[in-house]
């Protein structure tokens, strides 16, 4: 598969076997080339400022809107996108790897989970956390989300997306955002498992670099746009649309994938996390994570997030006289935190690749006895972190609630006690 690359780029893209295919000069010809219908994708507001606003050109075999009604999909209970009427609860919560499906057949829109969240979708300021796994690919089925944009974190199987802009391969260490809108269709060679962050009302853009200067944490250039393909396939298509946080489904005669054509900046992408060049302490003391801030998706409060998108990837640890675990802390954000691969430096046990873990507002969590122990007595010499690691965090300036069927299903009910044997080891001799 071509990519192309760089982030928030103004691309032009077609499929090499129409390679005439977009219309010169202009966005709406009277005919356009090959007989294509243009249409627009808006993912701001028309007269949104001119550095955030986005939009693309898709020319296209049939215009999009030639479908059937749209009615209520069953099979869609495990997710929500209210989390207004839902009980509060503090506590901190931790999650067993999420089980892969136990039959065949499972595909990736028929087993998406909601954990938690907040904000809302009718006001158009929020998110939330799902995770999804699956064992088969969508057939002749796209789907949308007109709330907000999804961004995927696979953990166990690449995935194989059809997008209207064309098609993207996303292993696990990879990411990719799908934004508000746009079809996909997704494809997985075995059992799949992951991680999604929904936003509605923002986009997820590169964090402001500050001192650091004009590169690090993740380079514009190593983002990974598709290139332009379709299929024009008369056959009957399912088109799967999330709307107000309620799932429905259409039917038309077309395949959705016929873009030959697309220029324009709103557009998936994907990027692999190994890439990501890490910041970090050359003298003492822990950095906050926001040093390794990979895409924050901002609300109109300058330098909060709706959501930031953190990972915590190996790398050297070299602070001298320094705790060099994260600290003991209690955050005015929420913290979600999920392990791709590897072990996650503040715990020692329980936090398992595919699992999860919720930290609320305030709610007091660090590094577990062991590792606590540990760190406080390792010798100080430059050490890897974590080889082989790749765990994430979702952060977000909302309080989230938990769904209900999160609180009982996979919780780890021993969790607190992980900090319960932390010794007193005050004492008033220095
Ligand atoms: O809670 C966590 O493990 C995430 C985290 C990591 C870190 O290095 C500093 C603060 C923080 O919240
Ligand atoms: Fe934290």
């Amino acid at each position: 598969l071509k990519y192309l690359t760089g982030f928030g780029n103004e691309h032009a893209s077609a499929d090499p076997r129409v390679p005439d295919a977009l219309p010169v000069g202009q966005n709406s010809p009277q005919k356009c080339p090959h007989g294509l219908y243009a249409e627009q994708l808006s993912g701001t507001a028309f007269t949104a400022p001119r550095v955030q606003n986005q939009r693309s050109w898709l020319y296209r075999i049939r215009p999009s809107v030639i479908h059937h009604p749209f009615s209520p999909k069953s099979g869609t209970k495990s997710w929500t996108n209210n989390f207004s009427a839902i009980p509060p609860n503090p506590n901190q919560y931790r999650w067993h790897p999420f089980p892969l499906p136990t039959s065949e057949g499972v595909t990736f829109v028929d087993n998406l989970y909601t954990v938690c969240g907040g904000g809302d979708v009718i006001s158009r300021s929020g998110l939330a956390i799902h995770q999804y796994s699956c064992n088969a690919s969508m057939e002749n089925t796209a789907m949308y989300n007109s709330d907000g944009d999804f961004l995927i974190v696979p953990q166990q199987g690449p995935l194989e997306i059809t997008t209207e802009f064309g098609r993207l391969l996303v292993d696990s260490q990879e990411i990719v955002v799908i934004p508000q809108g746009i079809r996909f269709s997704v494809g997985v060679r075995g059992p799949s498992r992951g991680y999604i962050l929904e936003v509605y009302g923002t986009h997820f853009q590169l964090p402001d670099l500050g001192p650091i200067g004009a590169n690090g944490l993740a380079n514009a250039r190593d983002f990974e746009t598709p290139t332009a393909w379709f299929d024009d396939l008369d056959v009957e298509f399912t088109i799967v649309n999330k709307y107000q946080g309620a799932w429905f489904e259409a039917k038309q005669g077309h395949s959705p994938f016929d873009v030959v054509g697309w220029h324009g900046n709103y557009c998936p992408y994907k990027y692999d996390l190994r890439k990501f060049m890490v910041i970090n302490t050359v003298s003492f003391d822990h950095c906050d994570p926001s040093i390794f801030t990979v895409l924050t998706a901002p609300s109109v409060k300058h330098g909060t997030a709706i959501a930031d998108f953190v990972i915590f990837p190996p790398r050297w640890g070299c602070a001298e006289n320094t705790f060099r675990p994260p600290y003991y802390h209690r955050n005015c954000m929420s913290e979600y935190m999920g392990l791709i691969a590897g072990c996650y430096e503040a715990k020692e046990g329980g936090f398992k690749p595919g699992g999860g873990s919720l930290h609320s507002m305030m709610t007091p969590h660090g590094p577990d006895f062991a590792c606590f122990e540990a760190a406080s007595n390792a010798e100080l010499s430059p050490q890897r972190v974590a080889e082989g690691t790749m765990s994430f965090m979702f952060e977000s300036s909302l309080n989230m609630a938990i769904v209900p069927w999160a609180l009982e299903a996979n919780v780890d009910k021993d969790y607190y006690k992980d900090w319960q044997p932390l010794k007193k080891h005050f004492s008033l001799q220095k």
